[in-house]
């Protein structure tokens, strides 16, 4: 571990040497700082007071995490503090209120919640968590993919780096997704520690993208890490599959984005129960649909791109055939 300072912060810096390590923070108290990596739980009792949230950047493929700590008064600490304990801790669920919640499209929402605790829970894109609730006294447990806006926006408020951001869609007879969608402010839930192994598109720069309806989870954070990214220039094309205009998930974000990386980002919505006024196809994922977006695409191509898929069974099911 390595750490340096300025007047107003001091940064820790670990390597793990693993790539893609587990990394979850939390400062107890104003100088009580605990950092959990690859599950070994490391705490230190800082100099002085620091602020919550701290600001985490994580080099994934070499296992590199850098803490930005942000001191209470400003100054130049003689050491960092001391290091405390050592050891092993295996949390499986920590608690989450909800902070607010709004409609993104007739039965979906977008949905804002902080851990109890200061905590700074990290997912990597492509991965999810599962979410527990007790649902009129049954406790119902399902994954779900943590997301941000596309685009900086202050639509929703100001949303820190420790919010945990859900899109959930409402299912008529679904019962974790009702009781999501139907929270209030301050109403808990309980949120697993970040699961999947999904790292794969990280390894080819031409992005094929299939999503439908809230398979667009886990594509936003794969968007956006692609187009930030510092270390390769990613070319994406994502093809989002709905039944109608009114369906589909923030897409004046996805619009914005597109428009503003217009090289590198090709959006294309495919609706199957109306007409398109957007140009794109109407009907839904088979072969004639590949062939019209792809057509260069061929078994030797398809070696230089990565495609990821995501949505219902069936769908998931047509995009491999
Ligand atoms: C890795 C992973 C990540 C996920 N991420 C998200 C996410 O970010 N946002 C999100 O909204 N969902 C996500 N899901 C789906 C989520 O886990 C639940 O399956 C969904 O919210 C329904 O749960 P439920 O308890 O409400 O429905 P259940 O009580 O389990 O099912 C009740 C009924 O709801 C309907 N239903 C349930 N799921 C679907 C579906 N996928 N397609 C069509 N009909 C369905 C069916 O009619 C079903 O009979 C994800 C799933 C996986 C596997």
């Amino acid at each position: 571990m390595d750490w340096f300072q300025q007047l107003g912060f001091l940064c820790f810096v670990f390597y793990t040497k693993t790539p893609y390590p587990e990394v979850s923070i939390t400062l107890k108290q104003p100088n009580q700082f605990c950092f959990a990596l690859n599950g070994k739980t490391r705490c230190i009792t800082l100099h002085k007071n620091v602020n919550w949230p701290c600001v985490v950047k994580i080099v994934a493929d070499i296992g590199k995490v850098q803490v930005k700590l942000i001191k209470k008064v400003l100054g130049l600490w003689p050491t960092f503090g001391t290091l405390t304990t050592t050891r092993n801790i295996q949390i499986d669920y920590w608690k989450c209120e909800l902070l607010n919640s709004f409609d993104v499209t007739p039965n979906a929402k977008f949905l804002l919640f902080k851990y109890q605790q200061n905590l700074y829970n990290h997912v990597y894109p492509g991965r999810h968590i599962y979410i527990k609730a007790n649902v009129n006294g049954q406790v119902v447990s399902r994954p779900y993919t943590p997301v941000w806006p596309l685009v900086e926006t202050t639509e929703y408020g100001i949303i820190s780096e420790d919010t945990l951001c859900l899109l959930v869609k409402s299912y008529p007879n679904g019962k974790l997704s009702r009781h999501l969608c139907s929270l209030n402010q301050g109403d808990l839930i309980e949120v697993s520690r970040p699961q999947g192994s999904f790292e794969c598109w990280t390894s080819k720069t031409n992005l094929i993208l299939l999503a439908a309806g809230t398979g667009i989870t886990p594509m936003l954070p794969i968007i956006w890490n692609a187009l930030h990214s510092s270390i390769k220039k990613y070319n994406i094309t994502l093809l989002y599959f709905n039944k109608k205009e009114t369906c589909i998930i923030w897409k004046k974000y996805l619009d914005q984005k597109s428009a503003a990386y217009s090289s590198r980002l090709t959006v294309h919505y495919i609706l199957s129960e109306e007409e398109n006024s957007m140009g794109d196809t109407k009907g839904h994922i088979d072969e004639s649909v590949i062939t019209k977006y792809f057509p260069t695409l061929n078994e030797e191509s398809l070696n230089e791109h990565a495609v990821c898929v995501c949505g219902p069974p069936g769908f998931n099911k047509l995009c491999e055939k």
